[in-house]
């Protein structure tokens, strides 16, 4: 690969969260029956009159505001030929900033455009569900300003952060190579059909790779579209690529044009989601957390919600921070889930930092307390009530229980008198045990120490 520049630019399409469609009422409900979210606008019937919807603009601004772009204050609708209207350059000149090994990189936007959902469905066995059919959708085009597969995945990541959307991005690499040096682009395909990131990654190595082999052998790349099998790990050929001129683009008689005033984008500039960075560098100064752990509670935006949240229901940033880095995330990836769908929330690690707080549980505890409320989302103070964690506070009857360590274990206590002073950790271990683990270790030693110099 030392003779070729990898030359990658991504589309990225989003699902926005409005509660109707693009230009008519009906609802897409994932799951629902096929073709049972549709009417005759969404089915593209003639003579329907679509209207569009003002939250998927409002979404749309806020997403182009967000990724640094200039509104256009006027746009248009355009239809292909076939039924898929879509509202080209919508917004321009953005940039979208990322870290990547260690850097801050800025990739260029060619476009952010607002455009209708297509059908799914198997065309070939004449099955169609129009359900998805015109659910708004964000198509966000990058330049091609990417230089390797990974650095891909570190702009998706990036965009994700900032978008609000649903269900899951649809991320589409355009992939090239150029000798390296040269400053002329070579041509390049399309992958289609990644679920996740790692397909996505695989994807584009494969297609490096065949794309290394055809430069080599002194022969041309076709500019087409590929589909990634990840059965087989490779690409193969779905279509030729059309130019704008195969859609037939013609202006969208039916629509008006979409004027976004001065008054709109200044109050959608407000709502606008924190950025990673600012939120990072928020950790930073008023949680006082480490540039490291900032950066692992603002790897996703759930994750980064549940820590603020967190730390600000309990007033202890730190302790929080050291919960979730740890213990919780151990659970999350035993459990091979996000932190958005644990049943565990802010507010059960506030409360189980506040029994910690008022030694009510030993920190020890408080770890089974919360695999326990992973497992069934109970909180922790129910869960300490119902499994009688509560720490044993009552002086007298720890002073029992130590007296009878003492008898059972006459060696080490007369170690202990004798000046081998750390033989009272195994003392201690010895009540810690008889308790279960719920007298105070503090008071434990306490009493230790008084019982043992009197005796
Ligand atoms: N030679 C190239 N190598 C790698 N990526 C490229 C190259 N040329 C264009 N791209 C990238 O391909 C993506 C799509 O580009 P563009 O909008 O020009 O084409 P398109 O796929 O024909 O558009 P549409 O999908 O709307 O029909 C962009 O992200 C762009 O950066
Ligand atoms: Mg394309």
């Amino acid at each position: 690969m030392e003779k070729y520049e990898i030359v990658i630019g991504l589309e990225i399409h989003a699902e926005l969260c409005t509660e109707s469609k693009l230009f008519c009422n009906c609802a897409y409900i994932f799951g629902a029956l096929a073709n049972d979210c549709t009417c005759p606008i969404c089915l593209g019937m003639p003579g329907t009159l679509p209207v569009i919807n003002r939250r998927a603009v409002e979404f749309s601004v806020r997403a182009g505001l967000a990724m640094g772009c200039e509104i256009t204050p006027s746009s248009k609708f355009d239809r292909k030929n076939y039924f898929y209207p879509d509202l080209p350059k919508n917004y321009q000149n953005g940039q979208v900033s990322f870290e990547f090994e260690g850097e801050l990189r800025t990739v260029a936007l060619r476009r952010i455009h607002l455009e209708e959902d297509a059908v799914t469905g198997d065309p070939t066995r004449s099955f169609m569900d129009f359900n998805r059919a015109g659910v708004p959708l964000l198509e966000i085009v990058s330049e091609p300003e990417l230089h390797s597969p990974e650095e891909a995945i570190a702009y998706c990541r990036a965009v994700k952060e900032i978008l609000e959307y649903k269900g899951s991005l649809r991320c589409e690499p355009n992939l090239s190579l150029r000798p390296k040096g040269s400053k002329e682009l070579g041509t390049r395909t399309e992958i289609k059909n990644k679920n996740s990131f790692q397909e996505l990654i695989d994807a584009m190595e494969y297609e490096v790779k065949r794309q290394a082999r055809i430069l080599d052998a002194g022969e041309e790349v076709v500019q087409e579209t590929l589909l990634f099998d990840a059965s087989t790990g490779k690409t193969v050929a779905m279509r030729g690529k059309e130019e704008a001129d195969d859609y037939r683009y013609f202006p969208e008689p039916d629509l008006v044009h979409v004027q976004i005033s001065d008054e709109w984008i200044e109050e959608s500039q407000p709502t606008l989601p924190e950025l990673p960075a600012a939120r990072r560098k928020r950790f930073i100064s008023d949680y006082d957390i480490s540039p490291d752990n900032a950066e692992f509670l603002t790897n996703t935006r759930p994750l980064a919600e549940f820590f603020d949240e967190a730390a600000r229901l309990s007033g202890e940033p730190t302790t929080c921070a050291n919960w979730i880095m740890g213990d919780l995330t151990r659970l999350l990836n035993t459990a091979e889930i996000e932190i958005q769908d644990a049943k565990v929330t802010p507010a059960h690690l506030n409360e189980l930092i506040q029994l910690i707080g008022d030694a009510t549980i030993s920190g020890k505890i408080a770890k089974s307390v919360l695999d326990d409320a992973f497992e069934t989302g109970k909180m922790p103070k129910q869960i300490v009530s119902e499994k009688g964690l509560a720490q044993i506070t009552d002086t007298s009857e720890i002073e029992t229980i130590v007296l009878q360590v003492v008898e059972e274990n006459p060696g080490p206590a007369q170690d202990y008198r004798d000046g081998t002073k750390k033989a009272i950790g195994f003392l201690v271990g010895q009540v810690m045990r008889a308790t279960r683990g719920k007298a105070n270790p503090q008071l434990v030693n306490e009493i230790l120490t008084r019982v043992l110099s009197t005796d």
